[in-house]
């Protein structure tokens, strides 16, 4: 089992947003690997990086991400730090990725300064740069397809993926 399409990019550049419309488009499920972690442990993402921190996560997303590819037929998005493991990366190869992008300033607007996003809590401009700086290039990587999302609604952010993996709906 594969799932028909994986969402990849930064915190707050609307996988679940259009992870869902994608699902109700194709109709199939939508599943979040961020999600079956927080059901798995109970806890908030961010709880889990101040209790256990980074590392403890890390490994929780590598595994969760590895049984959502082999259990999942529909939508799967990722959180947004998935790519950094290796391991996860060679997995992904045989996937149909797309890596949904967005400027700085559009990071800002839709992700605000909230704690829930932990790596974003303190001056989010300058850690949102920084990250991608060392993620740009394994989003880009890992993806079949690079889609913007600078203003465009999710609607149109839907219609470009299935367009960009020639998906059609039923
Ligand atoms: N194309 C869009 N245009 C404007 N706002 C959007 C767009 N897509 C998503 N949003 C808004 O941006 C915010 C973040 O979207 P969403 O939660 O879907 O992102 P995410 O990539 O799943 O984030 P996370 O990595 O934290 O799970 C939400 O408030 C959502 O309504
Ligand atoms: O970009 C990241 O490293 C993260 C993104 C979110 O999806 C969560 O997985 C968590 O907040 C870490
Ligand atoms: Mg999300």
């Amino acid at each position: 089992m594969s799932p028909r399409l994986v969402l990849t990019g930064p915190m707050g550049v609307g996988k679940s947003t259009v992870g869902q419309l994608l699902a109700d488009r194709l109709g199939v499920g939508y599943r979040d690997t961020d999600d079956d972690i927080v059901a798995a442990e109970g806890r908030a993402v961010s709880d889990i990086f101040v209790e256990d921190g980074e590392p403890a996560f890390r490994a929780l997303e590598k595994e969760a991400v590895r049984q959502a590819l082999a259990t999942h037929d529909g939508v799967l998005a990722l959180g947004g730090g998935a790519v950094l493991d290796p391991d996860t990366r060679a997995l992904l190869a045989g996937e149909r990725v797309v890596y949904l992008s967005m400027d700085v300033e559009e990071a800002v607007r839709r992700t605000g300064l909230g704690a829930a996003r932990p790596l974003l809590a303190v001056n989010p401009r300058k850690q949102w740069r920084e990250l991608m700086e060392a993620r740009r290039h394994l989003y880009e990587e890992t993806a079949k397809a690079v889609v913007p999302t600078d203003g465009r609604t999710p609607e149109e952010v839907a219609e470009a993926v299935l367009d960009a993996l020639e998906l059609k709906e039923p």
